[in-house]
């Protein structure tokens, strides 16, 4: 049964936690890894499939329009040689009933069930889910409640709960020593309010009281929000306790290596690194694009390119070949690069170009493709 106790995690990302970043994750020093969120009626449609030539187990839905370039119905693949004991399966949902159903689904291979009671954006509150449960402590109680005595004790995987901070301090410790209560193993609190943006410094006040709580009740505590490396967990668990746990996602995200106790390795490296797994378990190529623009800087010559790409593996892949290890394009092809870049320019038809944010760029769908 995995353990959370003092453990140094990869946080749950949409998009950003499939296999590949896990893994490397994990290469770097994470202990455990949260997958990206996924609701129950999506796992509900799955079935699963052991995959000979990958040596993963795959979760594939019956539904979804496999016509439609670039969709597929893999859902979630887990590659449990390297993940055992250390992936947690976050689980999106407003439903007792239906969370015990889809997590009856998925339990035998992942190694914990955690509730995403945090998640602010429209997609997931509009249908009572995420931060939405902050709201209905006695849904979100019985949800936990319900996982841990149908799934959680049959199966022996423990169950947990990611949850933000409310604005006041009294309702925070009142809503955390509810949930303790549950029967769960961990409890994760992103220490800001639903409000803050992750740009915003976290909200440490009151972590020591929320992690007296748990520890009273034998539930270990992670806490996340602005951590970056391997140095502020050592200092979190200096200052609050050698058994605090703590989590990084927007750090892992630009540099997986955050976890590292030797420091940061080159973004370089990583994106490379990164590429060879991805290409290892055909990662979907939408998504390793994606992915990689998250982790090359915006202001590399690389970025653009790769932007304007559409997503075959082998054009991304012949990408990062052309890169030394500082990360820049190598001269003698740079000219071509160039050359490409110009004749290339990306047309953007519904928001000008210096609108748009990142994620906003690694959504664009280039309308001419680049050959490199
Ligand atoms: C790209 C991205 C995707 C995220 N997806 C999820 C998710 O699926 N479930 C969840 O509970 N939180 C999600 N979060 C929130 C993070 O897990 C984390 O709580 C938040 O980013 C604060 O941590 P940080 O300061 O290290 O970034 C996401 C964050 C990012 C940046």
């Amino acid at each position: 049964m995995a353990d959370y106790t003092a453990k140094f995690a990869l946080a749950p990302m949409v998009r950003i936690g499939e296999l590949p970043i896990r893994l490397l994750a994990l290469k770097y020093g994470a202990d455990l890894v949260w997958g990206p969120e996924i609701v129950d009626r999506k796992i509900l449609t799955c079935h699963k499939v052991y995959n000979k030539k990958l040596d993963t187990v795959d979760f594939l839905s019956s539904s979804g329009n496999l016509k439609i370039p670039g969709v597929t119905n893999l859902v979630f693949r887990t590659y449990r040689k390297l993940e055992k004991g250390k992936l947690i399966f976050q689980m999106g949902t407003a439903d007792p009933k239906l969370a015990v159903k889809a997590a009856n689904v998925i339990a035998d291979d992942v190694d914990g069930i955690d509730i995403n009671a945090g998640c602010p954006k429209h997609f997931s509150i509009h249908s009572g889910m995420g931060a939405a449960l902050l709201k209905k402590p006695d849904l979100l109680c019985e949800i936990l409640t319900c996982l841990v005595e149908q799934v959680g004790k049959p199966h022996k995987k423990p169950i947990s709960v990611k949850i933000r901070l409310l604005h006041e301090k009294k309702d925070t410790l009142d809503l955390v020593s509810r949930l303790v209560k549950t029967g769960i193993s961990n409890l994760t609190l992103h220490c800001r309010t639903r409000e803050m943006r992750n740009r915003e410094p976290p909200i440490r006040d009151y972590v020591s009281e929320i992690y007296d709580i748990c520890q009273k009740n034998n539930v270990s505590f992670i806490i996340n929000g602005g951590i970056k490396k391997y140095e502020d967990y050592l200092e979190i668990q200096k200052k609050y306790g050698a058994d605090i746990g703590c989590m990084i996602a927007s750090a892992a995200e630009r540099n997986v290596s955050c976890f590292s106790s030797k420091g940061l390795v080159p973004w370089s490296q990583i994106a490379r690194d990164y590429m060879k797994i991805a290409l290892k378990f055909d990662n979907s190529p939408p998504n390793t694009k994606y992915c990689l623009l998250r982790m090359i800087p915006g202001t590399t010559a690389i970025h653009p390119v790769l932007n304007s790409m559409r997503e075959p593996n082998d054009l991304m892949k012949g990408l990062m070949n052309m890169m030394d290890d500082e990360g820049n394009l190598i001269s003698s092809k740079e000219g071509k690069v160039k050359e490409h870049r110009e004749n290339t320019e990306i047309e953007i038809p519904y928001k000008r170009r210096d609108t748009l944010s990142e994620s906003d760029m690694a959504d664009q769908i280039p309308e001419k493709r680049i050959r490199v």
